[in-house]
């Protein structure tokens, strides 16, 4: 069955207080829409646990630090509600930039630490943005579970900063990256990409986890890094924005992968930023 398509807080929390009087479990699943399947494993993983789900569809403006990003992300609505239909999704949230946003919007939720460095530091404003739609998403739900990706790392832990610092009552569940048969992470911008481009962009998956098995048994990141960024512009990459190995939780820098640890990578095929990471996990540990 499709999903009811609500456009306001209001409709959405009305019909959020009717499953909580029946006692029933809420998770939720925030979306851009241009859904693919690294979107609907999430929403299988809010099934899982939850008897209510709502997916929220919403290009966030102020996320985009790119004018052009904006105006080219794909706006397929019915389609996503199609692909929400056989998995039972409840309702789908899609307010309109009005209703996020009314006139006089002054707040804006930043998370620090997490946040620094990385698509941090190259896109500026995004986490702020992020952080400000996330918290509204989960206030608006009332959320008992939220589902985001690992193929977003840094957003992943700026979430689960942010729900934790703000005391929002909700459970943050991290799911896994979901691939295409030669490895490319799922992206709603890998549409963008050309025949050409589309054949150079799994080097990215590729070098990230030669460069994690290297990292595990002991090799020195320097160096393992900097062979990383000339693999990948070898491959035919136009820019490597960054390649870095950072602490699994607090996503320091470090130079060796003495504890549990991710490797991070950002990369330009033309106009068209691909983003993946992968765990590094110390033999010992
Ligand atoms: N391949 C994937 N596997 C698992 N989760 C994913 C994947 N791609 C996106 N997600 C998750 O889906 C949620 C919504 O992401 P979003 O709508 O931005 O999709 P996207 O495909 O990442 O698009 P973009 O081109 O903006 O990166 C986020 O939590 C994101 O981490
Ligand atoms: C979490 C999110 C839906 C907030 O706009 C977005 O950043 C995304 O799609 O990953
Ligand atoms: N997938 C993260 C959202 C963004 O790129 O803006």
């Amino acid at each position: 069955m499709s999903p009811s398509i609500l456009r306001t807080v209001a409709e959405l929390r009305e019909r959020v207080r009717t499953w909580r009087c029946a006692g029933e479990r809420v998770a939720v699943v925030p979306t851009m829409g241009a859904l693919h399947e690294g979107h609907l494993s999430l929403v299988e993983a809010a099934k899982a646990r939850a008897e209510r789900v709502i997916v929220t569809l919403f290009v966030n403006p102020r996320q985009f630090n790119n004018a052009s990003d904006l105006a080219a992300y794909p706006r397929t609505e019915a389609d996503d509600a199609a692909k929400l239909a056989p998995l039972a999704v409840d309702v789908l949230f899609a307010p309109a930039v009005e209703e996020m946003y009314g006139s006089g919007f002054s707040t804006t939720v930043s998370v620090t630490g997490v946040s620094d460095g990385l698509c941090g530091a190259h896109r500026p404003g995004h986490f702020d943005g992020v952080a400000t739609v996330v918290s509204k998403l989960l206030l608006q739900s009332e959320a008992d579970i939220a589902c985001f990706g690992e193929k977003d790392f840094q957003q992943l832990l700026v979430v689960r900063r942010l729900a934790a610092d703000l005391n929002i009552p909700v459970e943050i569940v991290g799911c896994p990256t979901v691939r295409e048969a030669d490895n490319l992470a799922l992206s709603s911008r890998n549409m963008r990409l050309t025949t050409a481009q589309r054949r150079i962009a799994p080097a990215i998956a590729d070098v990230l986890l030669k460069s994690a098995a290297h990292l595990a048994t002991g090799g020195d990141a320097a160096s393992v890094l900097e062979a990383a960024r000339n693999a990948l512009q070898k491959a035919g990459f136009d820019r490597v924005e960054y390649f870095e190995l950072r602490d699994a939780e607090t996503l320091e820098p470090l130079q060796h992968a003495d504890r549990p640890a991710r490797l991070l990578a950002a990369a330009w095929l033309g106009e068209t930023r691909l983003i993946d990471n992968v765990p590094v996990v110390p033999p010992n540990l």
